[in-house]
This record gives C-alpha cells, structure tokens and sequence, in this order.
C-alpha cells in the first residue's frame, strides 16, 4: 500500500512538554480527513509535519511517499499545499488579489519562466472563479473581508496543483455568511474527485463540509481519541473523551452539530 501520509510513532516533544504522543495516522489516496480537537492538542504541530514544516522528535513520517530525514524538504513542499494563519500574515496586504495566486508557482518554478506566464495566470482566474473571488481579482488583498481572505488563501494553496492540501483552520474568524460560503466552496472541492487528498483542521463540527469521508479525533496531549471513517469516530461518547465535556452529537442533511448534555451545561469540563 502506496500511503499519501503514513505517520508512525511519531511524538514531538519541547523541553519538558510532549505535544505529539506516539501518534500513528495513515491517510490513503481519496481520502477527505477532517482533523479535531480542543485547543493545545497538537493539531497546528501535526500539520507542520504533515506538510514538511517539521520534523518530529521521534518515529518516522512519509510523506508522498519520501521519508523526512532522508527527503529535500525543498522538493516536497511544492507536493503540498497549505493554507494556514501563519502562512496567510505573510502575505503582503498591498499585493493583488491575483498576484497572491500566482506567486505561489513561483515556489515550483524556484524563477519566473515567461513560457509558463499565461498558463499560470490561467489556472489562478480558474481557482479564483472556483472560489466565487475573481471579481476580486484586481483588488489589493489588504482591502478583502476575512472570508474573501480564507478563499483566495485556498485558491493560493491549490495553485501547485499539489497531491495533498492541508487547511488548517481555514473557518476561523467568519461570521456565519463567511463560514457558510467556506463550507459550500469545501465541500464541492471535496466531492471532486480531481482534488487532492485534504486535510482540514477544525474545532468545530458545524465546519465540516459534506463529502468529507474520515476524521482524527485528538485528545489533550497529543493523543489519538479515535480515527477512521467520519460517522464511526464523531460520537457523541468519542468527541465527549476528547474535549472532557458531556456532549451531544447530531447528523442531518450532511451537516453535525454538537452542544453540551443538559446535564453538563454550566458544569464546565471533567
Ligand atoms: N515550541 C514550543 N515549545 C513549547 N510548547 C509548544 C511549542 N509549540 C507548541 N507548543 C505547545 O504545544 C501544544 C500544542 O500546540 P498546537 O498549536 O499544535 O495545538 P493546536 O491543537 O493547534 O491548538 P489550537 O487549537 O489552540 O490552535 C500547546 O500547548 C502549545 O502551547
């Protein structure tokens, strides 16, 4: 089995803190994770492994195949597109909405190719089109709405064409239009099967967009809650585990909502 992400026992410690415990995850070609769990589990820190951003202390990560430690992280990067809050402050707020599309190639080609001019602007007005922000395309990226921000950021990620995108955290921050208008934009980009394989970090399962397929639940420290396909793992008992609250979970019209147990409400966490 050729894994798109195959993570064994991999623990990533800081001094005295460990924030990744002996973490295993297998991610296969197709597949649409959703990756949750209360604040300080270790989400941000395993998808800066995932992305090649990081090396764990222990265990191993392959990546596309290529092994950390024994890969140029300089090729594999462009093989992974990310999206992150990180990634997003670097962005310059006097660039165009466009040029912040584009220039990620930049990173592939490592120089500016005039043969590949037209054919990357191209394939930037179809990302941006496909996010419902090419209107926007002649604006600077400082004057944009926090939801217009989050979908030029994804269209920015998807500009390598790469096998795996990662979001991390892309629904932080919207009001409810903004984050309706993400879920809709994620969940048609889930459903293509010409996507890549996605990763999409999230504290909240009212931003799970339909058409994603498995999650990995985690728990304080780092831990695995549980993993595997999304219905067997958003339990009410699972997501109880991993965020020390009583929970209820419901499911209709492909959408999830959680609340606290009317026994737990006002009771604060285990
Ligand atoms: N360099 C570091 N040194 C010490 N602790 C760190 C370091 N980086 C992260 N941590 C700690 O590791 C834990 C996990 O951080 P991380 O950002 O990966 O969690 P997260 O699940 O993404 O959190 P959030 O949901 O709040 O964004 C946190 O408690 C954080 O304070």
């Amino acid at each position: 089995m050729s894994w798109v992400l195959d993570l064994q026992g991999v623990t990533v410690r800081r001094g005295t803190t460990t924030i990744l415990d002996e973490l295993d995850w297998q991610v296969e070609e197709g597949e649409r994770w959703i990756v949750l769990g209360p604040n300080g589990a270790g989400k941000t820190t395993l998808m800066q492994i995932a992305s090649a951003r990081m090396h764990p202390t222990s265990g191993t990560a392959t990546l596309l195949g290529e092994t950390l430690g024994r890969v140029d992280v300089f090729e594999l990067r462009p093989r992974i597109g990310l999206a992150s809050a990180a990634l997003a402050e670097q962005i310059p707020g006097g660039e165009l909405v466009r040029d912040v599309v584009i220039t990620a190639a930049y990173g592939v080609t490592g120089r500016w190719r005039e043969q590949y001019e037209e054919l990357d602007a191209r394939r930037a007005t179809q990302l941006l089109v496909a996010f419902g922000v090419d209107a926007l395309a002649d604006r600077t990226y400082g004057t944009l709405s926090e939801g217009e921000r989050k979908r030029v950021q994804i269209a920015r990620a998807l500009m390598t064409d790469p096998e795996l995108l990662i979001l991390d955290e892309p629904g932080a921050g919207l009001d409810l239009g903004g984050r309706e208008e993400l879920v809709g934009a994620l969940s048609e980009l889930a459903s293509d099967p010409r996507s890549p394989v996605l990763l999409l970090v999230t504290h909240h399962v009212e931003e799970i967009p339909p058409g994603f397929t498995h999650m990995l639940l985690l728990g304080a420290h780092g831990r695995v809650q549980a993993s595997g396909p999304l219905a067997e793992v958003l339990t009410a008992e699972n997501l109880s585990a991993a965020f020390g609250l009583d929970l209820i979970v419901a499911h209709g019209g492909g959408r999830w909502l959680a609340r606290a147990a009317a026994s737990a409400a006002g009771r604060g966490r285990h």
